[in-house]
């Protein structure tokens, strides 16, 4: 670590290693970003999620410097690299990235794949420097190797070391798992975050699967059509979305309609207290798997199970419910006992309750 970073690091007025301040990026009639704000402090990782098109990676081309905001501040440890008029060259700004497809250079050994961004450093101290950095993610033994004869996993360590061989500020990772299958997947992750964490690197890993953000991210910022929903730990956005459709970014959720009266809301699963913040009225009520009590008929609201169907490590039963349009699907412990009957209910303090706003929300 260089003394500059280690000062900064110590220093809690230290401007964020990343600033994104209300940039918005147009293109033709398509509002790709808007008015989007977000930091990211010294040595952290942070995942940009959300679906295809939300405008993930133009977000990554803004702060890169591959493409320029149309309105909007971008900064770079304090320092002014996009808005205002101005726009400081990618290669000036200190950050890199890394895609999903590596683009490892097939016509150079791995040793000149890692130099390739160190060439201000001259022959010798580059050598030294690409070393040391295979050093770090393993693969020090392949230097000459030759890109074609590496693994999926050696690819995306050679690519990491070669985006981190200059130390760049912030390194931007777009969707870098996605081209691995689904066993190597996990072991690179692991070892992407190991390296990432060992060298401090400041980085933003964009990726549209919600387990990758909560295993990777020490903080997640939900995107959707362009907007940034809502950022923080997986835990807050978990216990606390903002809306349903950050409360759907996070896992498995029921929602059912509801109305706020009286200091109550009645739900079809039963009522609950209402929460200060929520108005009286119609409102939108949802219900991850907790949330959602099933016992014998009597406890709770009559259902009828329209299906029980064994799907492995759990029970899927189907129910109907008095005032819900569609049947209640849930999955229950598989020593479940049959019933044509069962009582369901909520269990009030899991309960998320939203206003009813549109499905934009
Ligand atoms: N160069 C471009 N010209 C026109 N429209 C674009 C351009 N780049 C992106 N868009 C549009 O902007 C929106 C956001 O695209 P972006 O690629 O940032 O989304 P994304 O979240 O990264 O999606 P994915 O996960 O599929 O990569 C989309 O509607 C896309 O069609």
């Amino acid at each position: 670590m260089s003394s500059r970073s280690m000062a900064e690091e110590s220093d809690p007025h230290a401007p964020p290693r990343l600033a994104v301040d209300a940039v918005s990026r147009r293109y033709g009639p398509a509002l790709a970003l808007d008015r989007v704000s977000l930091a990211l402090g010294a040595g952290e990782i942070l995942a940009v999620l959300g679906d295809s098109g939300c405008g993930k990676s133009t977000l990554l081309r803004l702060v890169s410097g591959l493409d320029e905001p149309d309105a909007g501040e971008i900064r770079v440890d304090g320092r002014l690299v996009a808005g205002r008029g101005r726009s400081v060259p990618p290669e000036a700004r200190g950050i890199g990235l890394m895609f999903q497809d590596y683009a490892l250079f097939p016509h150079l050994t791995v040793l000149a794949n890692v130099r390739f961004g160190l060439k201000r450093l001259g022959r010798d101290a580059s050598r030294r420097v690409a070393l040391e950095r295979l050093g770090e993610v393993g693969l020090a033994e392949r230097a000459e190797s030759y890109p074609a004869t590496l693994s999926g996993g050696e690819a995306q360590r050679v690519a990491l070391a070669r985006a981190l061989a200059p130390r760049p500020r912030v390194l931007l990772l777009d969707e870098p798992f996605s081209n691995l299958d689904a066993g190597t997947r996990e072991r690179v992750r692991a070892d992407t975050v190991r390296v990432l964490r060992q060298a401090g690197a400041s980085a933003i890993l964009v990726t549209h699967d919600a387990a990758e953000a909560v295993e990777v991210a020490d903080r997640i910022a939900l995107m959707r059509a362009g907007r940034l929903i809502q950022c923080g730990t997986a835990e807050a956005l978990y216990r606390a979305p903002a809306s349903p459709a950050a409360a759907r970014a996070l896992g498995e959720v029921i929602e059912i309609p509801g109305l706020a009266a009286e200091g109550l809301v009645e739900t079809p699963l039963g009522s609950l207290p209402r929460p200060a913040a929520i108005a009286d009225g119609a409102v939108r009520v949802c219900l991850r798997p907790e949330a959602i009590r099933v016992g014998p008929a009597g406890e709770g609201r009559p259902s009828r199970v329209l299906r029980r169907a064994f799907a492995g490590p759990a029970l899927r039963l189907d129910l109907a419910v008095d005032g819900l349009d569609a049947p209640l699907r849930l999955n229950l412990p598989p020593d479940t006992p049959a019933a044509d009957l069962v009582g369901v209910g909520l269990v009030a303090e899991r309960v998320l309750v939203f206003a009813d706003r549109s499905e934009a929300d």
